[in-house]
């Protein structure tokens, strides 16, 4: 994709234009923290190509646009946790990116308007009594050798007095979480329905980022919530750093990884010990990854399927993940856990995982949380692990309660 320019005046001048441009419903936002994309309608569908695989659609897709004319069609939105079903991308001729500045921070902030919903009413779906059984059931999984980790997550049904105002929410996403990537896109995984529903969130995680044949993945595993006081975070932050248990839940995420990415890669550099990553609401152990690919023909989308799920979102190994997550769980995923971002005619692109999340309608959300599950994990600790990542999307929406105190 061809990068645009700005001046300092054009930034000034726009403000953060791009975000103060997003309209519920009809585009399609994706920043991360240097850049940022919003695509506007129309949106043409995909090509259904048949049998072909989602990545090769979407090279075929963006092709057929330049032939028509379009000179610089991207594709953005959302794929499932379960890729075999209907991704909700679109493709565009007609998107604007920038550069990030530090100026929506210092400008916006002071502008949007707070959000209000009037009375909300929560729901767990599961219920948190649910949630910890689940958790039991995995670790009864584990002591039969069945699998070492599994990603285990549960839902907050909202249902609001007044409307959820989706474009403040973002802005407020973004301003409580700019070294991560935050995103409004239309949530509808059939091309050809009218789109309402919006998947919103702000997730820290990047799986693949490529430009040319340079490539970074950044996957997080093992976290703690943020205590909000500097003697006890750097407690509770040495205490994850030295966890045996987070520790090994993370490298089982590294170690999948690897393997995905080496057929790719012609040199790979994976640190040995993993670092700390801070959100506005969590700690995480983190791993920035970076590697050449063989050749610049392979996609960002191709190196995102191919690594797909991973153990932060699924676990280890993934086929017995799988069969788990499709047993406990009670719900569909849908886009939670899938992908989210945008690739260009050179494959070059942008997909982060999709967590701290939610899909919202008109008055009702459904908010998403997921934990990594291994042996010697504490049941009523993962649940207050999902509680607090609750907090993301409950701290954007204006809500005034802590994910971890919703029974
Ligand atoms: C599944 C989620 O987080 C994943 C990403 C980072 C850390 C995780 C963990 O420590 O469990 C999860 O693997 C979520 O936020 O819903």
């Amino acid at each position: 994709m061809a990068e645009c320019t700005l001046s300092s005046s054009d930034i000034k001048k726009n403000d953060s234009s791009l975000i103060n441009q997003y309209v519920t419903g009809e585009s399609a936002y994706f920043s991360s923290p240097t850049n940022a994309i919003l695509a506007h309608p129309p949106f043409a569908n995909l090509l259904d190509v048949g049998i072909k695989n989602l990545s090769q659609q979407v090279v075929e897709s963006l092709r057929f646009a330049t032939e028509l004319g379009h000179s610089d069609p991207i594709v953005i939105g959302a794929i499932p946790f379960d890729t075999s079903k209907p991704s909700a991308l679109r493709l565009s001729t007609g998107f604007s990116f920038e550069k990030e500045t530090s100026a929506f921070n210092h400008t916006v902030a002071s502008t949007y308007q707070a959000t209000d919903i009037g009375k909300v009413s929560i729901k767990t779906v599961p219920s948190s009594n649910e949630f910890v059984g689940a958790v039991f059931n995995a670790l009864e999984r584990f002591s039969r050798k069945e699998l070492d980790k599994v990603v285990l997550s549960r839902t907050l049904q909202l249902d609001s007095e007044h409307d959820v105002d989706i474009a403040s929410v973002l802005k407020r996403l973004k301003n409580g979480n700019a070294n991560g990537y935050t995103f409004a896109v239309p949530a509808n995984q059939h091309e050809h329905k009218l789109c309402k529903k919006t998947l919103l969130g702000a997730s820290p995680e990047l799986l693949i980022k490529k430009i040319g044949n340079k490539i970074i993945a950044n996957p997080l595993a093992g976290s703690e919530p943020k205590q909000g006081d500097i003697k006890a975070d750097k407690l509770i932050t040495d205490q994850l750093m030295n966890s045996k248990k987070d520790r090994y839940e993370h490298a089982l995420v590294i170690k999948s990884i690897a393997q995905a990415l080496k057929p790719l890669c012609k040199s790979i550099n994976i640190p040995k010990e993993p670092s700390l990553i801070a959100t506005e609401t969590m700690w995480h152990l983190s791993t920035k990854i970076e590697g050449e690919l063989k050749s610049s023909n392979i996609t960002s989308l191709d190196v995102a399927m191919a690594m797909h799920p991973t153990p932060a979102i699924g676990g280890f190994p993934t086929k017995a993940a799988i069969t788990a997550i499709d047993e406990i769980e009670t719900y569909d995923r849908k886009l939670f856990t899938g992908m989210v971002g945008w690739c260009d005619l050179s494959g070059d692109g942008e997909w982060v995982v999709t967590i701290r999340c939610a899909e919202i309608e008109n008055n009702k959300a459904t908010l998403y949380a997921g934990a990594g599950i291994v042996e010697g994990s504490i049941p009523e600790k993962e649940l207050a692990e999902t509680g607090a990542k609750f907090n993301t999307m409950l701290n954007a929406l204006g809500i005034d309660v802590k994910g971890q105190d919703i029974e």
